[in-house]
């Protein structure tokens, strides 16, 4: 029988709050139409405010998360998200290599809206020579892509010179976010495989709502992977429902809100009613 429902996977740290982390990916997925499994590495107490708390998995149970999914489902793309130490990046690549999960999109999470650290320091080589190399795209916020690259980002120029060592790093297509720069647009960097390159942009809207930003974009970029777009289509598409999901604001908690996921219309429902 055919699997008609995509399957992807997510592979990082729970956000009791619901608004980042697997909570973000996997309600992502749903809004994308496609069947969302997750590796829970660590379990965060967190809210809108910030980070209380966090404890990761023991590497049985991280393996034995891996080997359940592979044993059942036909992942079609994946992606990693917080992966708190150099130890649990080693046991992620690992189940990397040992199973086929399709196109896999790394999201280098490092700090938190809120201060957080949610890696740490001594990962940071761990993710450069062991997981880099594997990622089909690499997707950094501008402090991630600065620690990823060694260099600081000032202005667009930077992210373009910065981008170019993160695909020398072994990452194929590289995305660094612009979310983190001073400017009036919100412009991300595209580096492609096929040395193409080209300035995602939106207008920047005004809000504290961003919580959980870089994991849905991510997250999305894997659904449309998943359904079979190509990686430039994905990418577009995830940059329009970011922005639509930012500048539709919803109000929940009282620090740095999560974000409106039912704002992107694209008629993706009317098109499947057809096949
Ligand atoms: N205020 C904003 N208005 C519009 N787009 C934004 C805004 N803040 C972030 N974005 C977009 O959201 C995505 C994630 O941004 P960024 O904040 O850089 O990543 P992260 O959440 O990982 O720190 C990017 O496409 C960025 O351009
Ligand atoms: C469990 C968990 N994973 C990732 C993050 C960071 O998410 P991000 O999309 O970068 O959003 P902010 O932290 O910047 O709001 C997280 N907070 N928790």
């Amino acid at each position: 029988m055919t699997d008609r429902i995509p399957q992807v996977l997510t592979i990082a740290g729970t956000d009791s709050g619901g608004g980042a982390g697997v909570m973000a990916d996997l309600k992502t997925f749903q809004m994308r139409h496609v069947f969302g499994t997750a590796v829970v590495v660590a379990v965060t107490a967190q809210n809108t405010v910030g980070v209380q708390n966090f404890v990761s998995l023991s590497e049985t149970m991280v393996h034995d998360q891996f080997k359940a999914l592979a044993d059942d489902f036909t992942i079609k793309a994946c992606k990693t998200g917080m992966l708190a130490d150099a130890e649990h990046v080693r046991f992620v690549v690992h189940n990397l290599k040992k199973y086929h999960f399709g196109p896999l999109i790394v999201d280098p999470v490092m700090i938190a809206k809120g201060g957080a650290q949610l890696l740490a320091d001594d990962a940071i080589s761990v993710v450069k020579q062991a997981l880099l190399p594997l990622a089909t795209l690499i997707t950094p916020n501008i402090p991630e892509a600065e620690r990823l690259s060694g260099q600081t980002i000032k202005n667009r120029s930077d992210m373009q010179q910065a981008a170019q060592k993160l695909k020398q790093l072994g990452a194929k297509n590289v995305l660094i976010k612009g979310g983190h720069l001073a400017s009036q647009a919100a412009a991300d960097y595209v580096l492609l495989a096929d040395g193409r390159s080209l300035w995602l942009e939106t207008p920047r809207f005004e809000t504290k709502n961003t919580h959980g930003t870089g994991d849905t974009i991510s997250a999305c970029i894997v659904a449309e992977l998943a359904k079979g777009y190509d990686l430039l289509t994905a990418l577009k598409t995830a940059k329009q429902f970011i922005y639509a999901s930012i500048a539709n604001p919803i109000e929940v908690g009282h620090g740095h809100g999560p974000l409106n996921l039912w704002a992107y219309t694209d008629g993706y429902q009317e098109e499947n009613d057809e096949i």
